[in-house]
């Protein structure tokens, strides 16, 4: 599957102009409110036009501006999943469901319908009103309402942002079920660093309208977060060991073996392991009586100062490089420079199943 998005497009005072191609996965549009994301899905939708540009999935032109060509939403078979459930009040969740179907080109049998209620685990919800139904289980079946209409492509928006963080964790497992069972592209919007860590196979960060860096979500969230408080790097890893009487996981990764809290891991699986770098020490000597578990080795690769008192650090730690931000007052203190042999201390790492 290969998602081409070439657009640019004015919308009052904001220019918008794109350009990225998705494959397979789940496609992150990621960056800070304002910057342009859900005008880009909007259109990947078909709910708005630029004034120039293609939208082709796999070799099917679904927008070509110059051409004329616009294929009604409707027609694009895409599922669309928004911030809020928007479930039909006075429907039960099995006639939402069914509401999909009706989109869908040639509808999935009773098989696909069980499959979907499976796989989102709202099988004790059917007979129910949205009304009746928390934030989190509405969303679910927005999601199995989106999927049972066949769609080719899913386009998320913040389908979490209006959730608080324990509907959040409870939503979450699902989309990685999404993403890891049904092979279904997805392109997802989020401004949230740990969903992207979590969720996202490529992301495109986007600013004021553009796009500022692609590529695999370590990468770009290391290199360049949308907002630098936020960086953070993203490990992956092998579960080697479970501590169920301390809650903890021992992860080996190619920073080095890390301490994670979580005590559901299977051991032998992938996963990954956000690390802030806001919650990275460094320290020149190997640090002794301190609270963090984890202590690493490395070499300073690069320093970026940015321009508020801080600086970012990046320190290769075996086949990894890790991102601290400390104050650029600290730095000076160590004497950081590229080559520099350091410990960075992790504060805090949270496991992100895969
Ligand atoms: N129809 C429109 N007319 C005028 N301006 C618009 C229109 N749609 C969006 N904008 C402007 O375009 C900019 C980008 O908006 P957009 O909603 O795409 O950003 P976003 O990154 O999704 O933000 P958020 O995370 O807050 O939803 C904003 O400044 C918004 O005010």
């Amino acid at each position: 599957m290969t998602l081409s998005v070439d657009a640019k497009t004015r919308l009052g005072e904001f220019s918008l102009d794109v350009s990225f191609t998705s494959e397979q996965g789940v496609t992150a549009l990621f960056g800070r409110s304002g910057s342009g994301k859900t005008s880009v899905i909007r259109m990947i939708a078909g709910l708005s036009q630029p004034d120039q540009g293609r939208i082709v999935l796999d070799g099917d032109v679904v927008m070509d501006a110059s051409k004329g060509i616009f294929m009604p939403p409707h027609r694009r078979r895409f599922g669309y999943v928004f911030q809020e459930a928007r479930l039909f009040p006075h429907l039960d969740v099995r006639k939402n469901l069914n509401y999909g179907r009706w989109f869908a080109r040639k509808p999935g049998g009773s098989d696909h319908f069980d499959q979907v209620v499976d796989l989102l685990g709202i099988g004790a919800l059917l007979e129910r009103r949205p009304g009746k139904l928390s934030g989190g289980e509405q969303q679910r079946v927005a999601i199995g309402r989106a999927l049972l209409s066949s769609p080719r492509l899913l386009l998320m928006d913040e389908p979490l942002a209006a959730l608080d963080e324990s509907r959040k964790s409870e939503v979450l497992p699902y989309l990685e079920r999404l993403r890891d069972e049904l092979g279904l592209p997805i392109v997802y919007v989020s401004h949230s660093v740990s969903e992207v860590a979590r969720l996202a196979d490529r992301v495109v960060l986007m600013k004021d309208g553009r796009i500022e860096a692609i590529g695999g979500a370590s990468e770009v969230l290391r290199g360049s977060g949308a907002d630098t408080r936020e960086a953070a790097s993203v490990l992956f890893g092998t579960v080697e060991a479970v501590d169920e009487v301390h809650r903890l996981t021992r992860v080996n990764t190619g920073a080095g073996t890390l301490l994670v809290p979580a005590e559901q891991a299977q051991v032998g699986k992938t996963v990954r392991v956000l690390v802030p770098a806001r919650d990275v020490m460094i320290a020149t000597t190997k640090p002794e009586g301190l609270s963090a578990l984890n202590i690493l080795s490395g070499t300073v690769e690069r320093i970026d100062a940015d321009g508020e008192g801080m600086i970012g650090v990046r320190i290769v730690c075996g086949s990894e490089t890790i991102l601290a931000r400390i104050t650029a007052f600290s730095g000076g203190m160590l004497g950081l420079t590229p080559g520099k042999a350091v410990f960075a201390a992790i504060k805090t790492a949270a496991l992100e199943r895969r």
